[in-house]
């Protein structure tokens, strides 16, 4: 299992890999207990540099420079602390729910286990290789579809074999040409749903050890979102580990079977989908 990109105090836990209130059991419904990502103690920390005064004259930032040497507030450094202590362990077979409020630390919750943010302290380990597909995902705009479709697979470590064998594959899925022949067109043509789509139809072409799913399914239409729901739970039967970011409690019911409810970066909940949507909804008053 590889650490992600351990903080600077991230030393004082080596080699403790349970949370400090012990592992969560796996949701029903999971296949193996084997698990892929263990998070502990995780703590998260934006900084906002010349955040403090505002100042935006070159005195200000003459002087943030010669301050160098002071602590980070004097200099004008604003930390925002996005995850706080968050523990818990995900399991081969499951597709787990991150909900919570705007702002509560979902985004940054999958882009630290994906190791594009450091640990301020904790750790995260994950077994295999993660993939993150945010609403950013790397596509170049001024490729065309199909230039993107082998850049991203390229990407993702697929051959070009492996490319070639599923073009048409991820193409049909993202159902880009349904109205035209989209795919020889730049992605800067394209609608930002189908841009959501082509981002998810590559990243889906692929069986990933852990798939993150960044709010790619709020952008499609229905019809693909349907889609995207029954690839998710194929990719969670190939035996990875499917993590989900979305503010519609369908989509979460219809693929998850376990959810992490963060708010204010803490972990209020972790269990079966059910049980925690039921205090969610409670909570948002739906
Ligand atoms: N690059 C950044 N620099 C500084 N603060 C950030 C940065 N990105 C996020 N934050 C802050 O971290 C906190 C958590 O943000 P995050 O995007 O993880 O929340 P979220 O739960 O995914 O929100 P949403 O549901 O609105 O997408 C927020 O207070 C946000 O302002």
């Amino acid at each position: 299992m590889a650490e992600q990109n351990a903080g600077h105090d991230a030393g004082q836990n080596a080699g403790r890999i349970t949370g400090p209130d012990g592992e969560p059991a796996p949701a029903q419904g999971a296949v193996d207990r084997r698990p892929t990502v263990i998070a502990d103690n995780l703590h998260i920390v934006y900084r906002v540099n010349g955040a403090r005064t505002g100042k935006g004259s070159a005195t200000a930032a003459l002087s943030r420079i010669v301050k160098r040497g002071s602590d980070e507030a004097a200099r004008g450094v604003r930390k925002v602390h996005a995850v706080r202590g968050v523990s818990f362990v995900a399991y081969r077979g499951e597709a787990i729910g991150l909900i919570g409020s705007n702002g509560s630390g979902k985004s940054t919750l999958l882009r630290a286990i994906a190791g594009l943010l450091p640990a301020e302290r904790g750790k995260v380990y994950t077994d295999g290789q993660p993939s993150l597909l945010g609403v950013n995902a790397a596509l170049m705009n001024d490729l065309t579809g199909e230039r993107n479709v082998i850049l991203g697979g390229l990407a993702m470590g697929m051959s070009r074999e492996q490319i070639k064998e599923r073009y048409q594959e991820i193409v049909d899925f993202s159902g880009i040409n349904e109205k035209g022949d989209f795919i020889t067109l730049p992605m800067r043509t394209y609608s930002s749903g189908m841009a959501a789509r082509l981002r998810f139809s590559i990243a889906a072409a692929k069986d990933h050890d852990v798939l993150m799913i960044d709010e790619a399914l709020a952008t499609g239409d229905r019809t693909f979102q349907r889609r995207s729901e029954e690839r998710i739970r194929e990719l969670r039967k190939e035996a990875g580990t499917v993590f989900l970011v979305s503010h519609n409690n369908k989509s979460i019911r219809d693929t998850c079977n376990r959810v992490l409810w963060l708010e204010r970066g803490e972990l209020r909940m972790d269990g079966p989908t059910e049980e925690v949507l039921k205090e969610y909804e409670k909570f948002t008053g739906k």
